[in-house]
């Protein structure tokens, strides 16, 4: 099956800073992927690449399977939410909708009529006078009557109260499934994420820390608790994820597809959250992971 996103050593520089580099990252189609990292770890400077509004310096990347913006046929199987939600404050709704169905060949009009009227937008009111999260809903509409094979969203929810988020995900998860569509989200808001997202992606320092499905990472890392040891004397097997320790006492986060027999250590459950912190507080010089599919 083609990877919704393909990325090999790929990177962007601004002046001479690189602010991604070495990016080698794989995601299959058909999922709805969670993509977090600390700030400035590059994830808009990746899906900005992905779409085509900035081309890489170093290594390539594709979306599902083309170039990305490489003429109007790969336009159109990509659609893209930004990170400020734009839309122009002069037009209307209504307005929105006609330029998409314009621009857009694969348009659905009865879907993006049917959504503003769902979510109680007036087609006259101008853009400039919605409030942030209604304008995020009429970007979210915007890029999902546009009929892509990949949605593309960059920190959509920012704006939004818990009410409206919890809305807005379960929109793209319904949208998502009703569509086949892949979705690759980025967002600070894990706990958003592990209710909406079946793939998850770390990214710290332009690296992928973690790659995988969101089952498989929370079956096999474990939070080890036991009387205090030199995590190098673990089993092979048993990646040290992030630790930490007491003059008496070590926590370490550990993946493994092994079960855990030692009898030192209480085995606990790691949650998405602990997960994604546990790789975001990794030295980035850890070798990257990438789950295996
Ligand atoms: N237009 C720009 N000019 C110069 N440097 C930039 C520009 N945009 C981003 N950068 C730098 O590139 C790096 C990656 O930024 P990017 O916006 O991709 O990170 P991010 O992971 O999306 O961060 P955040 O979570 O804060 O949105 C940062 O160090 C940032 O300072």
């Amino acid at each position: 099956m083609t990877a919704a996103l393909e990325a090999k050593g790929l990177g962007k520089k601004y002046g001479k800073r690189w602010a991604l580099s070495q990016c080698t990252l794989d995601i299959p189609a058909g999922r709805v992927v969670g993509l977090v990292g600390p700030n400035g770890a590059g994830k808009t400077t990746l899906l900005n690449l992905a779409v085509g509004q900035l081309s890489p310096d170093a290594g390539s990347i594709r979306v599902l399977g083309g170039r990305p913006a490489d003429g109007p046929a790969q336009l159109a199987r990509v659609g893209f939410v930004a990170q400020d939600t734009p839309t122009y404050s002069g037009l209307s709704v209504a307005e929105h909708l006609r330029l998409g169905e314009r621009l857009n060949p694969k348009w659905d009009d009865a879907l993006a009529h049917g959504r503003i009227t769902r979510l109680g937008l007036d087609p006259k009111r101008k853009a400039g006078k919605l409030s942030g999260g209604q304008r995020a809903q009429l970007a979210l509409t915007l890029g999902l009557a546009k009929r892509p094979e990949v949605l593309i969203l960059d920190e959509p929810v920012a704006a939004l109260d818990p009410l409206a988020r919890r809305e807005f995900l379960q929109n793209l998860l319904e949208a998502a499934v009703d569509q086949s569509l892949s979705v690759v989200l980025s967002s600070h808001l894990v706990s958003d994420l592990e209710r909406t997202c079946d793939y998850l992606v770390v990214l710290v320092e332009s690296r992928v820390q973690v790659a995988g499905d969101v089952d498989e990472l929370l079956a096999t890392h474990h939070r080890l608790t036991g009387p205090r040891r030199d995590p190098g004397t673990l089993p092979a097997d048993q990646y040290v994820v992030s630790e930490s320790h007491t003059e008496r006492q070590s926590t370490l986060i550990v993946r493994t597809t092994s079960p855990i027999h030692d009898p030192g250590w209480s085995v606990g459950h790691v949650g998405l959250e602990d997960l994604v912190l546990a790789y975001m507080s990794a030295a980035p010089a850890r070798p990257s992971l990438e789950a295996v599919r």
